[in-house]
């Protein structure tokens, strides 16, 4: 188990995470929050790419800063900007990676293999990666990450750049990984994490707001969220969530803490609008 006891992080007077407490056991965590609200600095924490300025994080009881090589040993992790050469296939990438990695020669042969596949690279696991799409070049990131067979696998922003058709797969793919492993993926897209997050993880001015399943979440909104088609009609104070046209009309989304099911359509509330209320202040 993966534990956060009270981590703070402070650059210089600025203050990116404050007391944080939070503990990772298995599934898909979700880590959603609008850019600059400290996504990455945690996940460079639990990487041991920086340190907390207070706290400390333990793995199964140890500290992570004294576990060293031994704790790398078990974490994947996919960087936002993960650099790969161009003119590499996957599978010369894989191996190149986990010769950096010290991994076994043989076992890294089958291992690349098995992983090209199990991302569905397949086909052009010889092809030079300079023509790949988003998509193809984040399955090969994940596939670097998972070259250790991590107990726990960090992915910082993965479906950012890709488009609708690849974050699908992505989605799939993360679900699959996650079955014996913790997966910690940081997003600020709602569609990324709905319905494979086991806890959706969000910070409010740097601190911990809140770290519960998708369906919780969900609930705290739970007759506050109306749609209507003509807006002009609620006359109490409202927030716009989202607004679509339907037959040719804008249909308007909004939360409103009265109630308004005497003029507006009462709607079950999704990850999105709890994401738009919670931050609602905050520029995205
Ligand atoms: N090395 C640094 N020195 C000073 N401030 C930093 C440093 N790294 C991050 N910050 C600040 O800390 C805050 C949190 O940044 P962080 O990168 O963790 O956010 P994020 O949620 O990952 O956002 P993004 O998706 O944009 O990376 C931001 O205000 C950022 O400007």
């Amino acid at each position: 188990m993966l534990l956060l006891n009270n981590v703070t992080k402070k650059y210089g007077d600025f203050t990116a995470l404050e007391d944080i407490n939070l503990e990772f056991s298995g599934g898909v965590y979700a880590l959603l929050a609008p850019n600059g609200a400290g996504k990455t600095t945690l996940i460079k924490m639990l990487t041991t790419l920086i340190f907390p300025t207070k706290g400390e994080i333990l793995w199964n009881g140890d500290e992570i800063v004294g576990l060293d090589a031994s704790y790398r040993d078990i974490i994947g992790y996919l960087p936002q900007d993960f650099g790969y050469y161009r003119n590499h296939s996957p599978r010369e990438f894989l191996l190149y990676m986990s010769a950096l990695k010290c991994l076994d020669r043989d076992k890294s042969k089958r291992k690349t293999d098995e992983l090209i596949d199990l991302v569905g690279l397949s086909d052009v696991r010889d092809k030079k990666m300079k023509k790949f799409s988003g998509g193809m070049i984040q399955r090969v990131g994940i596939a670097q990450a998972m070259l250790n067979d991590p107990k726990i696998l960090i992915l910082d922003e993965p479906t950012a750049g890709l488009d609708p058709k690849e974050r699908v797969r992505f989605r799939n793919l993360i679900s699959s990984l996650s079955k014996d492993r913790i997966v910690i993926l940081s997003t600020h897209i709602v569609s990324d994490i709905e319905t494979i997050a086991s806890r959706v993880i969000m910070f409010k001015n740097h601190r911990l707001f809140t770290n519960e399943s998708p369906a919780s979440i969900c609930s705290t909104l739970m007759g506050k969220v109306y749609e209507t088609d003509d807006i002009a009609d609620i006359h109490t104070p409202y927030l716009v969530l989202t607004e679509h046209q339907e037959n040719g009309k804008t249909v308007t989304r909004f939360a409103s803490e009265i109630d308004c099911g005497d003029v507006a359509r009462s709607v079950s509330p999704n990850l999105e609008d709890v994401f738009l209320y919670i931050y609602r202040d905050e520029a995205m």
